[in-house]
């Protein structure tokens, strides 16, 4: 079979999921492209003198350098908490990718990486050429004698800052790569604020400006000052009092904190850092908001997994209870703020409102995000319940390894449920571990008023055991919903996120209905 273009209709399914991205990818390169092109283009047949002594070398470096700045202009961008919450608000938001923010971050920094070794393999390739050519020849690049190789290389501003920023570089890379950042967040969270050498060093790197002036700082101005203001407002915010409410310690490891923060308001779906000035001033952790902004507090689910969650754990929990565990806590033992807190910050969830019908996928403790939208959209169909509901039928899944990680959430679900305004809630629990005997004891012995209800779950509709069939479920949801735009979340594991972004783009191509799918990963 021969090479054909896509019909209308292929590209309009291609759109759904993937569209922005591609085009936001293939004008990142184009630009580029462009920079690097035009620059190699003028020291090839413009500056034909700086081509007599440098020849490619000259072309390669001032190519790569104007990449480097166009890169750099562009990397903070996708960093810029404050900024994107705002930007999720506005129409902005249907046309550019926002929830890819890290990934296109990353991105950026990998080609700012590639760039980076052409310009110091064309420069050591230059520094050879400057140093065997002649007094004529050398100024034309504004030198009086012939610098030796290793002067140019380790003496000169540009030398030796160059340098700086390659080690300054090496060291934010290989802690950042995953593998080293999720068991070691804080080494990859402290060295990763090299990027200040990175953008100070880059800046005066060109100041001697032999081939021309230099301009880095004009590209970087901007986006550095608004990091400076988000880092600003993020310290602002820190500062309001926040009251610990509640904590209650739940089965599984899990603790949820209430608190009052002045002023905070917030979108359900959002999240916020925590911070504990008793376990350490700076180290500031994202967790999900699971209230509803109708509750007259804020709180958050906390899974204890590491080192911070677990002396969190330790210095609201010391006696290891069940139940609560705290109550109206303003300040620590030691006479700090109990708890500090920033945000709120924009996720994906958020565009749960966007659809009617919606697939809301939490796996673990991944559920946090949907226990507020739910709270949420039962407020506001309860409110809505005579002009008509935006979202008209919500199907849950909820998959947990074991049974007690259902008790999290079961009451405010179970609330959920029993009221159903217009019969919009759909449950479907997934226990995908084994139960232990003395839980399966537990579960024959129960009886009563108990039998009507699922027993593990406490909801109306049976929990299932084993992994959801993601195929058969979404098949009958394409058929369910042909024709029509379904919203599918995910928050959970990535190998899940996998699964279902593959069912979702599969069915989407194959079948009627538009299958939107958008993910957070912990
Ligand atoms: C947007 C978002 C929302 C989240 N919501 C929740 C939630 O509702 N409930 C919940 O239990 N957990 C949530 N998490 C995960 C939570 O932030 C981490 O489990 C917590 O920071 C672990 O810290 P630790 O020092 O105890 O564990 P560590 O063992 O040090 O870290 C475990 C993992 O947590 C991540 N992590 C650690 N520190 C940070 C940090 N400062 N910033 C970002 N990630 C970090 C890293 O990937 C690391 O691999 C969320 C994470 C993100 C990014
Ligand atoms: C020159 C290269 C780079 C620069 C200048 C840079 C700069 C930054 C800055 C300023 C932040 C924001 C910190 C904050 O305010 O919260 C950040 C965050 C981050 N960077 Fe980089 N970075 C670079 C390379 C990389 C690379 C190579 C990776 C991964 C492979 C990476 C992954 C991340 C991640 C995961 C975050 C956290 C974002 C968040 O959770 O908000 N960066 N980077």
């Amino acid at each position: 079979m021969g090479l054909r273009l896509p019909t209308k209709e292929e590209v309009k399914k291609y759109w759904v999921n993937d569209g922005l991205k591609l085009v936001f990818l293939i004008l990142f390169i184009l630009g580029n492209i462009a920079i690097f092109a035009e620059r190699f283009y003028h020291y090839k047949w413009v500056a034909t003198d700086v081509f007599a002594i440098l020849g490619y070398g000259g072309c390669f470096a001032r190519g790569a350098a104007a990449m480097i700045k166009l890169d750099s202009a562009i990397i903070l961008i996708p960093v810029l908490r404050n900024f994107l919450s705002w930007l999720r608000g506005t129409f902005i938001n249907n046309y550019i990718p926002i929830d890819k923010n890290i990934i296109f971050h990353r991105f950026v920094a990998w080609v700012i990486a590639f760039a980076t070794f052409m310009h110091v393999m064309a420069h050591y390739s230059n520094f050879r050429a400057i140093s065997t050519s002649t007094v004529e020849k050398v100024a034309d690049l504004h030198l009086d004698t012939v610098p030796t190789a290793s002067y140019l290389a380790f003496r000169s501003l540009a030398g030796w800052t160059g340098h700086v920023v390659v080690v300054a570089m090496v060291l934010m890379y290989t802690s950042a790569i995953e593998s080293i950042r999720r068991p070691m967040f804080e080494t990859f969270w402290y060295t990763h604020h090299l990027f200040i050498v990175f953008f100070g060093l880059l800046c005066v790197h060109g100041l001697s400006g032999r081939l021309e002036p230099a301009s880095y700082w004009k590209w970087v101005i901007g986006p550095c000052g608004l990091y400076i203001l988000e880092r600003i407002i993020r310290v602002a915010r820190s500062k309001k009092t926040t009251m610990l409410l509640m904590a209650k310690q739940h089965p599984s490891r899990v603790i949820e904190v209430r608190m009052k923060v002045n002023g905070f308001k917030y979108k359900p779906g959002q999240y916020l850092f925590l911070n504990c000035p008793s376990i350490a001033m700076n180290e500031w952790h994202p967790f999900t908001i699971t209230s509803a902004p109708e509750e007259d507090f804020v709180s958050c689910h906390i899974n204890i997994v590491g080192n911070w969650t677990g002396k969190l754990s330790t210095l609201l929990n010391p006696e290891k209870k069940l139940g609560i565990i705290q109550e109206n806590v303003l300040n620590a033992p030691n006479g700090k703020p109990i708890l500090r807190v920033d945000g709120p910050f924009g996720a994906a969830s958020e565009e749960v409102f966007k659809y009617k019908q919606v697939m809301l996928i939490g796996a673990g403790i991944g559920v946090t995000p949907f226990a507020s939208i739910l709270k949420h959209i039962k407020n506001q169909l309860a409110r809505t319940y005579q002009t008509g509901p935006l979202i008209e039928k919500v199907h849950f899944f909820w998959i947990c390894r074991d049974r007690s990680s259902f008790e999290w959430f079961s009451g405010i679900i179970g609330e959920l449920e029993m009221e159903n305004v217009n019969n919009f809630l759909e449950i479907n629990a997934y226990l995908t571990g084994a139960l232990s005997a003395q839980e399966v004891r537990d579960l024959t012995y129960a009886g009563g008023d108990q039998e009507s209800r699922d027993q593990i779950t406490g909801f109306s509709s049976p929990t299932q055991f084993g992994r959801p069939k993601w195929k058969e479920i979404f098949a009958d949801f394409a058929l369910r919903y042909a024709d029509k735009d379904v919203g599918v979340f995910f928050c959970g594991p990535k190998m899940l996120s996998k699964d279902l972004y593959k069912n979702a783009t599969h069915f989407t191509k194959t079948t009627t209905c538009r299958f939107h799918y958008n993910k957070e990963n912990f």
